[in-house]
């Protein structure tokens, strides 16, 4: 059921047919997200089926049923074009496959602009009727896209994601939370790619993530950071997501009142669906809107203090902050998962006070 947004266009005319020489390019099994950059066509297969399409479009499918009955193995066979036989090792969590291209006779449907996202999980909704061939899963599983996150193109612009082969030590699931149009995905993209969305709002449909790895105390740490639609009708999507995060930036707008006051409602949202120890931080973004500006740095700093929970306010646009933030939060999980015993414990407040003091901290601009 894709959403009929950004101009998107998909029709179905019939039973699906596919040749048998159709041949699947540039596979792609990883978590995050990468871009090859090429062009859309608009595709059809063998007078059967038209498909019409742009680059907006996103799919998201989620295999579901039981352990054990061949999820990862179908999953496997679509995307490699192989079956792995051998001993059964059960998956943890969720993972996903990526195609980004994929050739169906002389056809190509070209789908790198968005990605396919086949997610792989034992207990969600959405079950697709699939068909046991890479070819006819392909055709099966593109109408029933989730939609597409509005600044997919804009995240493809900075070029590739560089992380999913990158060496890490160990990973942990952040998320950004907070009303729409707070700056969660401008966030993440300042903090991912150093840059600034600017230009014209595209709220984000559903949920969608990328991966950074920093540095901290000498150990890679991968930061997977799941960037959620703020807007109310995509709540349930993102509640499923909140179980297995570690750490969860929750954000208000500091020219927008209301983004302020909704944040006890996140919090007890937060308490309802989240792990009981996740780590919070209260950011208060877009703080080089100085004249805008409705709430107070100290209102922002008595909330966060009546949650027990750190705070500090933020600019995607300049950079301020936005990698303290996440640096904090990825120290605290480190510390958390990795702590020797002779360590004294982390302590989240006092880090981000001494690197607030520093003069060459933490803008970009
Ligand atoms: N001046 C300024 N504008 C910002 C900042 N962060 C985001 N914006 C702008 O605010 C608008 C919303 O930003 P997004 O990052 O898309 O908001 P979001 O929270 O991801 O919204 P949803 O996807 O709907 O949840 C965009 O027009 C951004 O350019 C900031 O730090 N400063």
């Amino acid at each position: 059921m894709p959403y009929p947004e950004h101009g998107e266009k998909m029709e179905f005319t019939s039973e699906v047919e596919v040749a048998d020489d159709a041949e699947v390019l540039f596979p792609d099994s990883a978590y995050g997200s990468s871009a090859v950059d090429t062009d859309t066509e608009d595709s059809k297969t063998q007078s059967t089926v038209t498909l019409t399409y742009d680059e907006d479009i996103m799919h998201k499918t989620i295999l579901v049923g039981d352990s054990g009955v061949g999820k990862t193995s179908l999953l496997v066979q679509f995307d490699q074009g192989k079956f792995i036989p051998g001993s059964f090792s059960a998956t943890v969590g969720i993972g996903f496959t990526e195609l980004r291209s994929v050739r169906l006779d002389s056809s190509t449907f070209d789908i790198s602009r968005s990605g396919l996202h086949l997610l792989n999980q034992t207990r969600a909704s959405l079950p697709p009727v699939v068909h046991a061939s890479r070819e006819r899963l392909l055709l099966a599983w593109m109408p029933i896209g989730l939609g597409r996150t509005g600044h997919e193109r804009d995240f493809k612009k900075h070029a590739g994601d560089k992380t999913i082969n990158e060496y890490f030590d160990i990973a942990f699931k952040v998320m950004l939370l907070g009303d729409s149009a707070v700056g969660k995905t401008c966030l993440l993209v300042r903090f991912k790619d150093g840059a600034f969305l600017g230009g014209n709002f595209i709220a984000t449909v559903g949920i969608d993530f990328r991966n950074k790895v920093v540095t901290v105390d000498s150990m890679k740490v991968k930061l997977q950071i799941w960037d959620t639609a703020g807007q109310e009708r995509f709540r349930s999507v993102t509640h499923a997501y909140y179980r297995d995060a570690q750490a969860l930036l929750l954000l208000y707008d500091i020219t927008r009142k209301s983004s302020f006051d909704n944040i006890r409602a996140w919090l007890t949202e937060i308490h309802e669906y989240a792990q009981k120890d996740v780590v919070i931080m209260l950011l208060g973004n877009k703080v080089d809107m100085a004249t805008e500006r409705v709430i107070k740095r100290e209102e922002g700093e008595k909330l966060a203090k009546e949650y027990g929970v750190p705070f500090m306010e933020t600019s995607a646009k300049t950079g301020l902050n936005v990698e303290l933030a996440f640096h904090a939060i990825a120290k605290e999980l480190k510390h958390r998962a990795a702590q020797l015993p002779s360590e004294p414990k982390f302590q989240i407040h006092d880090y981000i006070q001494q690197q607030n003091q520093k003069p060459s901290c933490c803008s970009m601009v």
